[in-house]
């Protein structure tokens, strides 16, 4: 079983408009709200994928019932933690070819909380194979809630999928114990080195970086430029194919469902990392956030190229 963690959750509002006007009234007629944060994202194409999936976290409130009952309706198993405060709304505006993103903070996780839900994820945790950790950190939890959680997961001896940025990735990188995959995108990857900018060069120098030792994966992901990956002392360069990108929200969140799906089938090198990144593409084709048309997975697994870099 794969247990996925989003310690703050949102229902995400997506609103597609033609036009997009600032100062003004904007009407939407197409609007969709889905049970959204990274890592519910990830649990929705875990399930997809017809592998066991069990999702945790905090929610709260009435768009915690929302996710309560959309947990139910798509059948993932519901391992959330009740909370007093209200869980949040995340809103994505795609217009004009663009997209522009408005996240609320959410609820402060009171201290009692935290505490309860890291003896509760111990205990998930020892019913895993495998654990996705996904996303920003609620206001209320420690600086170092998810390095707690990492030490937590290396004592039961249960694997960890990281998909986090800034200052939470470094400081997840600087621990006694490190996650075993790990996946910022091409700005997360500058922004941890302190760089303005990395072409795909750079990303070639930086992922053989001293700062990921003892990672067994780095997916470093670049959208349509595909992505560049680190296993063990081996490098790649994967190409995806040339697709008409209907809503690549979410597609980061995939390649953890698929990375973390493919490590439950024991796959391995080559074949891992296109299954892995082949989600990423498959939902970039859709409108819905973290969705994917299983009936293309075959063939978006043949148009993936890797290629040896190191
Ligand atoms: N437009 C696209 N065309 C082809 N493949 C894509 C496209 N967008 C995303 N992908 C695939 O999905 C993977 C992940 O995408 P991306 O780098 O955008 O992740 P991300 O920035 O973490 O996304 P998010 O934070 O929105 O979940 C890419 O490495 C690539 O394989
Ligand atoms: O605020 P976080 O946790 O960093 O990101 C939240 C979020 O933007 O990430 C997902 C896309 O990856 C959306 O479903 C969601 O709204």
């Amino acid at each position: 079983m794969i247990l996925t963690i989003t310690l703050n959750p949102s229902v995400d509002i997506q609103y597609r408009l033609s036009d997009f006007n600032i100062d003004t009234v904007n009407r939407v007629t197409d609007v969709r709200k889905t049970a959204g944060g990274k890592g519910l994202n990830v649990a929705r194409v875990i399930r997809q994928l017809d592998e066991k999936v069990s999702a945790t976290g905090f929610l709260g409130g009435s768009l915690g019932d929302f996710i309560n009952s959309e947990l139910k309706r798509l059948n993932i198993e519901n391992g959330f933690m009740p909370i007093t405060g209200d869980t949040r709304n995340c809103i994505a505006i795609i217009h004009n070819g663009e997209q522009t993103e408005l996240l609320e903070d959410g609820p402060v996780i009171q201290q009692e909380e935290a505490s309860q839900f890291l003896r509760q994820f111990r205990e998930q945790a020892k019913q895993a194979n495998w654990i996705t950790i996904s996303g920003s950190l609620p206001k209320g939890l420690q600086k170092n809630y998810y390095e707690q959680m990492l030490a937590i997961a290396n004592e039961v001896g249960i694997p960890v999928l990281l998909d986090t940025k800034g200052d939470l990735l470094a400081r997840s990188l600087q621990g006694d114990t490190v996650p075993y995959l790990i996946k910022p995108n091409q700005d997360e990857l500058a922004d941890l080195l302190g760089e303005e900018k990395l072409d795909i060069e750079d990303v070639r120098v930086a992922i053989q970086s001293v700062l990921f030792d003892g990672v067994d994966w780095v997916v470093i992901t670049m959208g349509a430029q595909g992505a560049v990956v680190k296993h063990k002392d081996k490098v790649y360069r994967v190409h995806s194919p040339k697709i008409n990108a209907a809503n690549p929200v979410g597609s980061g969140d995939s390649v953890i469902a698929g990375f973390a799906t493919g490590l439950a089938r024991q796959l391995s090198g080559e074949n891992l990392i296109k299954f892995g990144l082949a989600m990423g593409v498959l939902n970039a084709m859709e409108e819905q956030t973290g969705y994917v048309d299983i009936t293309k997975v075959s063939w978006c697994i043949e148009q993936m190229k890797v290629e040896d870099w190191v």
